[in-house]
């Protein structure tokens, strides 16, 4: 994907050194701790209006998250706001403590009680950033637990005190932020589910970071990119050539369903039409032939033999004329060697749902000897049972990493922030979705999806995989907003595809394709 510096996902080692590099180079450390609060300051008083929210406490730590908050608070004293301070912590970082002695000249007041605070409507959580190196002692523990039993709304700079930066993990106990203000670059955790709910609304405080700092520092690690509409849409396969024709669009197989599981197949193929795939395959047993028609009558539909439970039994078929298989959904595991027939063939394949838990018994090491590049999409159980040695850490964004080293597979593991790793080293996070998606269904939709843009940019597998990754979340949040998160079975995510791509990836304002899509419709 193009490359966007604001997109990198940094850890808190990375942002230290990248930070170290614009010191050495001349920035004083104070004017950037000035530029980054003034700039969270400037949001602040947008989001959280004089008239509203009169009265705000500001907890202060020792370190320049705390200074964050000082610069803060001073802002938000001289434009009228009733400001309280708090400091559990004696001993402040130099620079800090400059920032202490000026807003007590200007009359702040540092209460010596964290409840003098609890009349306040707002409170800014200034306590630790990426510099939280342990976990919390008792009486830090306390104060952020009472602060939590307040349930008012609480800003975190930079991130929700107790969070550790590069898991997400919870160092104890942890604010549980309404809004989160992360300054300069992405931090990991923002993408780790284990610290979701402790960061609120997220919002990144561009610093104005220069490029030329952050290759220094980035240049040698593969990057962790955020996914966003300007990182995907060179990748969406539009405008179409105006001479193509359905082959050259591409030619996907998926092989899927069961008597017991007949809907995972639909949903897989629904999912594909989604992609906007040249042409269409889908092999399941023979039962379920006319039932597939009736749904995707676009679809070539394969009738197989099939098994006494109503399983695909054998695949009468020459795998290597389609240019993707994509497997799994509604499979059930009885029947291993259609797996392993999967995983001879010389194409692009995607394993998702039975597929990954009959790779699990036959063992990743199987994938070694593929000649093609393989996609494993699975769940937190299925990754668990095809990465037994990974599941002990609750570091997804690490692990994910992991897993695609181990086995040589871009790996997408599904979640709350779902993660896509790829052997290179390149990792894309998808940064927002919906709870609405957790539900039986979204994942087939997803894999179909896969392979309908992966099958049209064979040379792009991990950016096929984000694209697709991207466009469910939107899809999943765009059909929760208009029927709740209730009311998003698998057939409505589908349907929601084509709104989220026209939503969610409009074409940029001087995007040569939008013209020339204008200029065929006339
Ligand atoms: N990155 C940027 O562009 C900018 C970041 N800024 C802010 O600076 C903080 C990071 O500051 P740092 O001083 O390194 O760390 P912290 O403020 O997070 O706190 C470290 C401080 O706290 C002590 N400590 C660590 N863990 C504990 C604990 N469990 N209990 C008690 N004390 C603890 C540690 O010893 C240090 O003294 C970043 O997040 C931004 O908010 C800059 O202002 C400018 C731009
Ligand atoms: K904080």
């Amino acid at each position: 994907m193009s490359y966007n510096y604001r997109s990198n996902v940094v850890n808190s080692e990375q942002m230290r050194r990248i930070e170290g590099a614009i010191f050495a180079s001349g920035m004083p450390v104070a004017a950037l701790m000035e530029k980054a609060a003034l700039l969270t300051a400037q949001q602040l008083k947008k989001s959280y209006s004089l008239a509203n929210f009169p009265k705000i406490g500001v907890i202060v730590g020792p370190g320049h998250n705390g200074g964050d908050a000082l610069v803060i608070a001073r802002e938000l004293h001289l434009a009228g706001y009733q400001v309280s301070l708090f400091c559990p912590i004696a001993k402040l970082k130099d620079l800090t403590a400059q920032q202490a002695n000026y807003v007590k000249h200007l009359g702040l007041i540092f209460q010596k009680t964290l409840e003098s605070l609890e009349d306040c409507q707002l409170i800014i959580d200034g306590l630790f950033g990426f510099g939280l190196e342990r976990t919390l002692s008792a009486d830090i523990a306390e104060l952020v637990d009472k602060i939590n039993s307040w349930q008012k709304p609480v800003i975190s700079i930079d991130i929700a005190s107790g969070i550790h930066t590069d898991t997400g993990e919870v160092l104890g106990t942890a604010i549980k932020a309404t809004h989160t203000f992360c300054l300069g670059l992405w931090k990991r955790a923002f993408f780790q589910d284990l610290a979701l709910p402790y960061l609120g609304k997220v919002e990144l405080i561009d610093i104005g970071i220069s490029p030329l700092d952050l290759e220094t520092i980035l240049q040698d690690s593969p990057p962790i990119l955020r996914v966003n509409p300007d990182l995907i849409r060179p990748y969406l396969p539009l405008p179409r050539p105006l001479l193509t024709h359905k082959y050259q669009q591409g030619h996907l197989l998926i092989i899927c369903g069961s008597r017991r599981y007949a809907g995972g197949a639909i949903l897989a193929g629904l999912g594909a039409r989604g992609s906007g795939v040249g042409m269409l395959s889908i092999a399941v047993p023979a039962a379920l032939k006319s039932l597939l028609i009736s749904h995707l009558p676009e679809a070539l539909i394969i009738d197989c033999p099939e098994t006494a439970t109503g399983a695909i039994a054998e695949l009468p078929l020459e795998l290597n004329n389609y240019h993707v298989l994509a497997c799994g959904p509604g499979l059930t595991t009885e029947n291993p060697a259609i797996i392993e027939q999967v995983l001879d063939s010389d194409k692009p394949i995607i394993l998702d749902a039975d597929a990954l838990n009959i790779l699990a018994q036959l063992g990743i090491e199987k994938l070694s000897s593929r000649q093609n590049k393989t996609i494993l999409t699975p769940h937190w159980g299925e990754f668990k049972r095809l990465f037994p040695n990974l599941s002990g850490s609750q570091d997804r964004i690490n692990i994910t990493q992991e897993a695609s080293q181990q086995s040589g597979a871009i790996v997408l593991l599904k979640g709350a922030r779902t993660i896509i790793a790829s052997p290179g080293g390149k990792m894309y996070l998808i940064p927002e979705s919906s709870s609405a998606l957790a539900r039986g269904g979204s994942g087939d939709v997803l894999t179909g999806l896969i392979g309908g843009f992966l099958t049209q940019m064979p040379d792009n597998a991990p950016e096929a995989t984000a694209l697709a990754a991207y466009l469910h979340a939107q899809a999943g949040i765009l059909a929760a907003k208009e029927r709740t998160e209730l009311g998003v079975d698998g057939v409505t995510l589908a349907n929601y595809l084509f709104a989220a791509l026209k939503d969610s990836i409009p074409p940029a304002p001087l995007d040569k394709g939008g013209a020339d899509r204008r200029g065929d419709q006339n």
